[in-house]
């Protein structure tokens, strides 16, 4: 038995800079920029709450508004790496798409590199906890600033000394297609960044799905509609098999942006009844009003999982990280817990 639920160690693998902005961190924001008239009715969905994905990405723009300065960037990071780890989260790969803001003046290249401080920041600060960041594309601008940001992503993977991993694609589904993100996504892969693709998130996608599961991507975001129950294809779920790319899951993210109608008929189970590498993660933990410790909790809860299928679901999740090199140090950390997790 184990005796709470902060015992637990989690990895995160799945967050999205500004959408896990939490209630705090938002106030402060707030008071920075009272003109902007925002309240936090604004920038989440509660408790119970729906909203279309297209409402959700409504919300990115209002916190874009709230975080348009590198002493913006800075705070939130930071706030963003303590409250995970004061959840439990011992690894975190957060990605985020560098942005490039004309009335304050900050270019893509000081956003990343204000991220990248956040992180070394924290860590001189003894924040239990290990981060590494992901470059995001995001879809809605197109191919030619997706190359100009795998370009930016290379120059930080080389000059970081690995603190940023890889490349993330994400934005609303519903815009563009994913062949016209090819090029850069090849010319990522080919210069070592690892690939995490926001794949088939709404339906409709198998096409893109298609195309893009042969480059291979190194896991995979969402994939709620791969598999032919919900309108994929057995092809699509025979790529991701073969290659066993890893899955990313956020149950309350898809139950709040409605692209799964209730818990219970998360894709997760699916995936995890097939024995195929599911990470639980929390996606925007801010705008949906969750942790991760919460989402494992509702995945427990929902599909009847014991403490101890719990600890091994974030146990191997250390084998999906795009930091290799730190792998043996969590696999270390995890089995030192075991046994006061599970009294053995
Ligand atoms: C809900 N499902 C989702 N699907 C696709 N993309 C999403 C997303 N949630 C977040 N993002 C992506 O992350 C950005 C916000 O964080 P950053 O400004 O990059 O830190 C959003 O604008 C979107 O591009
Ligand atoms: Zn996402």
């Amino acid at each position: 038995m184990m005796s709470s639920k902060e015992a637990l160690s989690l990895m995160e693998l799945h967050a999205h800079l500004n959408g896990s902005v939490s209630f705090s961190t938002i106030e402060k924001l707030v008071a920075r920029k009272p003109h902007l008239n925002i309240e936090h009715g604004m920038t989440a969905i509660r408790s119970g709450q729906r909203r279309t994905l297209d409402e959700c990405f409504q919300v990115f723009k209002v916190i874009h508004q709230l975080v348009d300065t590198e002493e913006d960037i800075l705070m939130v990071a930071k706030d963003v790496i303590r409250e995970f780890a004061a959840d439990g989260v011992k690894y975190l790969e957060l990605r985020s798409t560098p942005r490039k803001e004309k009335t304050t003046g900050m270019t893509k290249r000081r956003y990343v590199e204000t991220v990248i401080e956040a992180i070394r920041q924290c860590k001189n600060e003894g924040v239990d906890i290990e981060v590494r960041f992901l470059v995001a594309v995001d879809r809605r601008n197109g191919a030619e600033v997706a190359m100009e940001t795998v370009k930016l992503a290379e120059d930080f993977m080389l000059s970081t000394g690995g603190l940023v991993v890889g490349l993330d694609l994400s934005g609303d589904p519903t815009v563009g297609h994913g062949r016209d993100f090819l090029p850069a996504l090849q010319k990522a892969k080919n210069c070592g960044l690892k690939l995490s693709l926001h794949l088939s998130e709404v339906p409709s996608q198998a096409d893109e799905s298609e195309l893009l599961l042969n480059i291979p991507p190194d896991r995979i975001g969402h994939g709620t509609f791969l598999h032919p129950e919900v309108g994929g294809s057995q092809s699509l779920v025979d790529k991701v098999r073969k290659h066993n790319t890893p899955l990313e899951l956020c149950l309350t993210s898809n139950v709040k942006g409605q692209t799964v109608s209730s818990y219970s008929q998360h894709h997760f189970l699916y995936w995890y009844q097939m024995g195929h590498p599911s990470v639980i993660c929390t996606d925007d933990k801010g705008v949906f009003c969750t942790d991760l410790s919460q989402e494992y909790q509702l995945a427990a809860s929902t599909f009847n999982l014991s403490q101890e299928d719990m600890w091994t679901l974030s146990h191997k999740a250390i084998d999906c990280t795009f930091a290799p090199d730190l792998q043996q140090q969590l696999h270390q950390k995890w089995l030192e817990l075991q046994p006061t997790l599970f009294q053995l």
